[in-house]
């Protein structure tokens, strides 16, 4: 292996993700195939609820399979009746704090003023001895320091420059992700401090106003600029319907569908409210690579001489040992990544350098089950051999600014699911690197569990470009898998502080168990 891939592989892991957070008790989605305490129990009354080993766990999946046909669905339809109503102020789901670091995007877009103080507050100690003190419950009414904060906040944002967005909803929704309370719990302080300030906000009138304003401001003293900025404005408020859902209990978040089968004998959490994914979605703010900029094979024979195709010729250290795979699966695992034949080459989908592309369109069979001392946790319900491809790491592709913008909302609310795409980048390029955020938009892999002796590996790949940049991420099986084993990656954590519950005798954190 040379020190490129090396390097590189060292530095792929899938940030810790705190169990507390991300496991909590409410759930939108209409799962079909959902094993819980009870759906089990009533299938299989000898199956432990405390234990997560093999023969129970095979025995249960064995009953479930004999009861799927019977039951569409087994969970209790009740469960989905306004979710949100049920939201502890303790937890945030992955819908709002989704929600919420849009709505940070969005102050942030509009005044860089605002962000410098909302990144003040996030990491100073107050603001975090205040968190944690709403969620030991230590406060439970909003207290006139809040209220002062407030305050400033808006008195701030009427000496910014666009005084148009002064009383958007966006800021109120921000300061309530501030003050890490329920929005529900902020709104009434909000319709307080409305009314108390002098400002009419007629839509009509404002709008003449902000023409007012913009047009006495020197630099912004074009017509063209006023034209944009009314243009901005009048999308802000379409943003407004948008996020109306962390403010309005009468407002349901969309039913969104987990396509895995679930199970969880251990206790009756449900998962996490999220939107999967089976390809990267893309942040409007970042620009997509230029394809034409790609390049193809002109191969005549469906790429069948390894040596000779284009594609499989890319200048990377790591491929000089030969064309990584045999028979559809990894020969070697020191590749440092996968440049696939794509779109515009000669060949068709039988070409063999189309590995992940062919192995997507026929998905395994996954699912997502709660493990004893990790939280949810991913198995395979079926034989994978060794160098096979499991599956793709998806998310949501940000850039750096947006990655440390969401950072500090993520990190305050001890959440973070980011995938660095830094193979083959140096340190002095970090600017320029991507990053897959799966806090909300995620595939099954988002629940991958750290294992020291991981079952899976982790490869970059590229398809319809060879940017560097817009690198994809797929997992290999490292060896063979059997049906039913929880899928593992190394996380590759250098801090000694994890508490690793993989149970593997070659754990490299067992002295913090
Ligand atoms: C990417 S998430 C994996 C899914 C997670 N278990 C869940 O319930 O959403 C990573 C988080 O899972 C937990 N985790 C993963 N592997 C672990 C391990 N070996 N020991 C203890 N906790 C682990 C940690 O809380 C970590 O921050």
């Amino acid at each position: 292996m040379n020190e490129r891939s090396n390097k590189s592989k060292k530095d792929y892991r899938l940030e810790p993700y705190p169990k507390h957070i991300i496991i909590n008790k409410i759930q939108t989605q209409t799962h079909f195939g959902i094993y819980n305490n009870n759906s089990i129990a009533s299938s299989s009354s000898n199956i432990a609820n405390n234990n997560d080993g093999n023969d129970k766990v095979t025995a249960a999946l064995i009953d479930y399979t004999k009861n799927e046909q019977r039951n569409t669905s087994l969970l209790d339809q009740n469960n989905n009746t306004n979710q949100f109503k049920k939201c502890s102020k303790d937890y945030f789901t992955p819908r709002q704090i989704y929600l919420w670091v849009k709505v940070l995007e969005l102050i942030v877009h509009l005044s860089k003023d605002l962000n410098e103080k909302l990144n003040n507050d996030f990491i100073s100690n107050k603001w975090i001895n205040h968190r944690n003190k709403i969620r030991k419950g230590l406060i439970t009414n909003i207290n006139e320091d809040e209220k002062l904060l407030i305050q400033s906040y808006i008195s701030e944002i009427h000496s910014a420059s666009f005084k148009e967005i002064s009383f958007s909803w966006e800021l109120i929704q921000a300061i309530s992700a501030i003050i890490f309370r329920h929005p529900n719990q902020v709104y009434p302080l909000w319709e307080e401090i409305k009314s108390k300030i002098v400002m009419n906000l007629d839509p009509e009138d404002e709008k003449k106003n902000c023409v007012e304003v913009i047009i006495n401001k020197p630099i912004l003293n074009s017509t063209m600029i006023v034209k944009n900025k009314l243009d901005e404005l009048k999308s802000f408020r379409a943003v407004d319907e948008r996020f109306a859902e962390l403010w309005d209990p009468s407002i349901q978040p969309p039913k969104l569908k987990c396509p895995y089968d679930i199970m969880n004998i251990m206790d009756d959490d449900m998962i996490p409210q999220l939107e999967f994914i089976k390809e990267n979605i893309v942040h409007p703010n970042v620009k997509p690579p230029n394809l034409l900029e790609n390049f193809a094979c002109a191969c005549a024979d469906n790429c069948q001489k390894t040596s000779v195709c284009q594609c499989m010729l890319i200048d990377d250290d790591s491929q000089d040992e030969g064309f990584p795979f045999d028979n559809d699966r990894l020969s070697r695992s020191d590749i440092g990544a996968i440049y696939e034949c794509n779109s515009r080459c000669n060949c068709d989908m039988t070409c063999p350098n189309r590995v992940i592309q062919r192995s997507k369109k026929l998905p395994k069979k996954f699912q997502i089950f709660k493990t004893k001392e990790k939280g949810w946790g991913v198995r395979s319900l079926q034989f994978i051999k060794e160098g096979e491809f499991v599956m793709e790491h998806v998310g949501e592709v940000i850039d750096a600014r947006i990655a440390s913008l969401r950072a500090v909302c993520y990190d305050k609310l001890d959440t973070m699911s980011y995938f660095d795409l830094d193979y083959d980048f140096d340190k002095k390029e970090r600017r320029k690197v991507l990053s897959l955020d799966s806090n909300y938009w995620c595939g099954i892999s988002r629940f991958l569990n750290h294992s020291c002796n991981a079952n899976l590996i982790t490869i970059p790949f590229f398809v319809e470009n060879k940017d560097k940049r817009w690198q994809r991420i797929a997992f290999f099986a490292q060896r063979d898998i059997k049906a039913f084993s929880e899928l593992t990656l190394d996380y590759k954590i250098e801090s000694d502080e994890f508490d690793c519950y993989c149970g593997s005798q070659y754990c490299r954190y067992t002295k913090n168990n």
